[in-house]
């Protein structure tokens, strides 16, 4: 396990977090299962957290059962029962899709672009296998991997299949449906501002498609600064032109509001904003889903859930690796853009907000924006950055941050920080929201403690 030292960053090279909310699309546990199927939406039909099974058995169970309350049909009822309702089957996905896997004839492409990548590895391709295995995609699909690394399909498929493993129940014919899968799996090579080389994606995806009606899926797997020259050359090269064209976009959603608002524009001048799906997939895990049924699930819960009875609020991330070759993303972005604004914020929202009118996306939604106007500027003096450094233990060197090749020389880019943060609302008036973000720790982890 590496475990770090850590060096003090001078706080000129800290940031304020700039409260945003512009997440909206949340993945299970990155298993998109409502994501791809031809004439699908991405809006669930209830519009809001799918994946809640284990909750179910925390609130049949460890959870303290209060006594039986008078239940009238109440806004809370309602919208507990909504919780509680919202256990899809494999089944519901598919009904919520509105496919039939084995009679739809339209095709869909999914290009993930840069494949080459550590989000593509650990969680699309095994993603996108496990909606395989459920027969969550139609008949006819097909997945391509773009990036500027050269590969062949093969080396593709190599990579990809270390990365695959039937985490699902049922583990019957496991290694024939991994087989099965890689064989739709391709690959192309290009530059993601090059009209030309998308253009000869496009011609391989129409191999593909033979003539079918062609619903095409970009995953941008790729860092933010590039995310324009890539909807920018899907847009003109390589968008379906019988069927839809969607992108999905990755956090950070730009490095400020600034940034982010001319992010929107740019996209906006190439998509219709019902194309656009932005990701945040710590709102498909199952501890942030969870949150919510815990909470308005219960009424034993609500009146708990204040400055009078909680003391401060723990928003904790760490993994015990650091950036292992990611450093042309990480870099740019930093632990506070990285993991702190979108991942930790949404948390924080989700757990700090009140209690929304139903489950409809845009309440929820509604909530959190209040909860965060109604944030306090976060402080310098209330925010500590730091950068791991080389460390040896048991006879091993684990490397520094600025020694990973990726990395430029001398790089100030925090990989730690810690912050704290207040809301001035009724509710949380005085307790401290602290946030703790940090790669090559001693552990990998993210609690949520109050
Ligand atoms: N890694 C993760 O677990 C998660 C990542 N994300 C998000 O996914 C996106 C990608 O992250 P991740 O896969 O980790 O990043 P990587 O550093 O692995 O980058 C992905 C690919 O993008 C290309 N690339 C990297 N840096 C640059 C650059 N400076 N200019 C042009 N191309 C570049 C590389 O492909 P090539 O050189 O072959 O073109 C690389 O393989 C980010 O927005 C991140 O926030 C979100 C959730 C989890
Ligand atoms: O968004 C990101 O998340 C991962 C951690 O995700 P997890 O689901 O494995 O906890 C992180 O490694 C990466 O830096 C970041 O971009």
């Amino acid at each position: 396990m590496a475990t770090h030292s850590y060096s003090i960053l001078p706080s000129s090279s800290s940031s304020s977090i700039h409260g945003q909310n512009h997440q909206r699309l949340n993945f299970s546990s990155y298993i998109a299962k409502r994501v791809l199927p031809a004439k699908v939406s991405f809006h669930s039909r209830r519009n809001y957290h799918l994946n809640v099974v284990l909750m179910q058995d925390v609130i049949a169970g460890a959870v303290a059962t209060p006594a039986t309350p008078v239940e009238n049909e109440t806004p809370f009822k309602k919208l507990r029962d909504g919780f509680l309702s919202s256990v899809p089957s494999t089944q519901e996905f598919k009904e919520a899709a509105s496919f039939d896997v084995s009679k739809d004839e339209s095709t869909v492409s999914i290009t993930v672009v840069g494949a080459s990548g550590d989000l593509a590895k650990k969680k699309i391709f095994p993603a996108l296998f496990a909606l395989y295995y459920e027969g969550c995609l139609p008949k006819h699909f097909t997945i391509f991997g773009y990036a500027r690394s050269k590969m062949t399909d093969a080396e593709l498929r190599n990579m990809v299949s270390k990365t695959l493993a039937c985490r699902i129940d049922k583990r019957e014919n496991c290694g024939e449906k991994i087989d099965q899968f890689l064989k739709r799996c391709f690959y192309h090579s290009g530059q993601y501002d090059s009209q030309e080389n998308f253009a000869e994606l496009d011609k391989k995806l129409k191999e593909h498609e033979g003539g079918r009606v062609s619903n095409r899926l970009f995953y941008l797997s790729i860092p933010p600064n590039i995310f324009i020259d890539a909807v920018k050359c899907t847009s003109s090269s390589a968008s379906s032109g019988i069927g839809w064209t969607r992108v999905i976009v990755e956090k950070p959603f730009g490095r400020d509001s600034d940034s982010s608002a001319a992010l929107t524009k740019a996209l906006k001048q190439y998509l219709e904003e019902d194309q656009i799906f932005r990701i945040d997939h710590y709102l498909g895990k199952e501890l942030v889903e969870n949150l919510s049924v815990l909470r308005f699930s219960n009424l034993i819960f609500e009146p708990l859930w204040s400055r009078q009875y909680i003391r401060n609020v723990q928003l904790i991330f760490s993994e015990d690796f650091g950036t292992e070759g990611r450093g042309g993303y990480f870099d740019n972005y930093g632990i506070l853009r990285d993991i702190m604004q979108n991942h930790l914020l949404q948390i924080l929202a989700l757990f700090a907000m009140e209690t929304p009118v139903s489950l409809d996306a845009e309440d929820i939604r509604n909530e959190k924006v209040k909860v965060l106007r109604s944030m306090r500027p976060l402080q310098l003096e209330d925010v500590v950055v730091g950068q791991y450094k080389s460390h040896t233990k048991g006879g091993v060197t684990y490397p520094a941050y600025i020694d990973d090749n990726t990395v430029p020389k001398g790089s100030l880019t925090p990989t730690f920080a810690a912050a704290a943060l207040f809301i001035d609302n009724a509710r949380w008036d005085g307790v401290p929201f602290l946030m703790k973000a940090g790669k090559a720790l001693h552990k990998k982890r993210c609690a949520l403690l109050h």
